[in-house]
């Protein structure tokens, strides 16, 4: 029995949401926002690697592998793991809408077990935006882009400013990625584009 709750309900007033005409174009891969991201990152030893391309709309897909490191039971895939794919492919939506964004809410449903080595093939969606709320949902499926859906979630984000980091953000991180050119072009594309 599954069913999201009235919080990822979208509300009377909420609109459609826009592409922004400077997002990446279908097809193209929308790089990390943070190396150490545990979902995204390069230099995140363990995490997801998830590689994410810009669909039509405001829609991604994603694929990842589920690793060793990555298991809760023997030789499958922990759910928090699933869990940690589904939200970062969703957050990857907002690339698409240009503006920063956190995780307030993420209901999962896990519909069928996933082994160590299954290539997990992930599709997300933004489905509404009320203010500063964004609605999306998401699936991930195992033996192939078309096979069946093993996990899917409904999510809600909020937008927030860069000085949510700067704020809440260990120092010494924060000052790392001020000082990497690279993450604060990242910042930036945020920043110029709301
Ligand atoms: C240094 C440079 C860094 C650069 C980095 C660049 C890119 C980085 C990209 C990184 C990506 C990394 C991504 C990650 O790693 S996301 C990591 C996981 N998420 C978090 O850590 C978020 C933690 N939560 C918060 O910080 C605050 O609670 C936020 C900011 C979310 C809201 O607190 P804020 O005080 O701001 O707002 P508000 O409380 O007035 O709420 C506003 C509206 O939202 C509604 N609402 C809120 N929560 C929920 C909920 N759970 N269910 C249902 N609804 C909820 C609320 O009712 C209200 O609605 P309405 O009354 O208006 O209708």
């Amino acid at each position: 029995m599954s069913g999201r709750t009235t919080a990822l309900t979208p509300p009377a007033d909420a609109v459609k949401p826009e592409r922004h005409p400077d997002a990446p174009a279908p097809g193209e891969i929308i790089g990390t926002h943070y190396d150490r991201c545990f979902g995204c990152g390069d230099g995140a030893p363990h995490g997801l690697h998830l590689v994410t391309r810009a669909g039509e709309g405001v829609r991604v897909t994603a694929e990842f592998t589920v690793q060793e490191a990555h298991q809760g039971a023997p030789g499958l895939a922990h759910g928090g793991v699933l869990a940690s794919a589904l939200d970062e492919t969703l957050g990857t939506l907002n690339w698409l809408l240009r503006v920063i964004a956190v995780t307030g809410r993420l209901e999962t449903d896990f519909v069928r077990p996933v082994p160590v080595g299954t290539v997990l093939h992930l599709e997300a969606e933004a489905v509404a935006v009320a203010d500063r709320k964004i609605y999306s949902t998401a699936t991930g499926r195992i033996g192939g882009p078309d096979g069946p859906v093993a996990v899917r979630a409904d999510a809600l984000f909020i937008e927030v400013k860069v000085d949510h980091f700067m704020d809440n953000g260990r120092p010494a991180e924060i000052d790392a990625a001020l000082a990497d050119p690279d993450q604060l072009k990242v910042a930036r594309a945020f920043e110029v584009n709301p």
